[in-house]
């Protein structure tokens, strides 16, 4: 059987940085809310199946938003931690996908993501065994900091890259390297941590700055602006 391709958005999250009336993930952005930005190109992708979608107990923001009804997708509980909530959802996906499909995990609280940016990913990893991550090369000097504000170095960068989502992997390999990193009590805060810390390579591919993650107020309007420039550019 041909290689499948799956898409994984972890919203099951409270938004606590966020500190707003909702879940970030449901907040307005650009007529629409976040996450529906942060889907529509899984969603529209022709290879990409379906999108799974791990949402919190008593999510009652979910079902009132029209894409709730997309025929791609197929919502589950999440849990405790973002690593949970995607490794409930490859258990729940165990009867549909081979280990050698390719599973795309990408957050709910990324609506800035660029069409082209899921085509390059796809491009890059597809005909390889390794999988990968979107980042992008960090560009202002680093500090690691003690007691909230003592410097104790300056980090050299040439590096440094910021991990963003989605990352791509082979189902199997990301399912198991999270179950064995979650068992082991690991602190997983990307899919590569899980994917490295199982001993298995994995490559960045450079995208765009703009693919960021709504953590908290301020930035909204960032998000804003940056979708407004990318609508221009449509
Ligand atoms: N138990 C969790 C926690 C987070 N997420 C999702 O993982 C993504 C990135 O996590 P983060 O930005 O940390 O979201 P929150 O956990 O909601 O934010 P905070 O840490 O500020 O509470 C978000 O789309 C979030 O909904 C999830 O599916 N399950
Ligand atoms: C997965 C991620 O977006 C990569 O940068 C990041 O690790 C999520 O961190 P969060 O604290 O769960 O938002």
């Amino acid at each position: 059987m041909s290689v499948r391709y799956w898409a994984v958005v972890p919203a099951a999250g409270i938004g606590s940085r966020m500190a707003s009336d909702r879940p970030k993930q449901y907040l307005p952005l650009q007529h629409k809310t976040v996450i529906e930005h942060s889907l529509q190109h899984l969603l529209s992708h022709e290879r990409i199946e379906a999108v799974y979608i791990p949402l919190a107990e008593h999510d009652g923001y979910w079902p009132d938003l029209r894409i709730s009804r997309h025929p791609k997708i197929k919502t589950l509980l999440g849990g405790k931690e973002r690593a949970d909530s995607v490794l409930n959802t490859l258990t729940a996906m165990a009867d549909v996908a081979g280990d050698q499909d390719w599973v795309l995990v990408h957050d709910a609280a990324r609506p800035c993501l660029r069409k082209q940016s899921v085509h390059l990913l796809l491009d890059t990893l597809s005909g390889e065994s390794r999988g990968g991550i979107l980042a992008n090369p960090v560009n202002d000097t680093i500090k690691k900091v003690a007691n909230e504000d003592e410097i104790l170095e300056t980090v050299d960068r040439q590096q440094l890259w910021q991990a963003q989502t989605p990352q791509m992997f082979r189902f199997g390999l990301l399912r198991d390297s999270l179950q064995r990193a979650l068992a082991a009590g690991v602190n997983i805060t990307d899919e590569a941590s899980a994917v490295e810390w199982a001993g298995h390579s994995a490559k960045v591919v450079c995208g765009p700055s703009d693919n960021i993650k709504i953590t908290r107020a301020e930035d909204l309007p960032l998000a804003e602006f940056i979708l407004s420039r990318q609508n221009e550019s449509c």
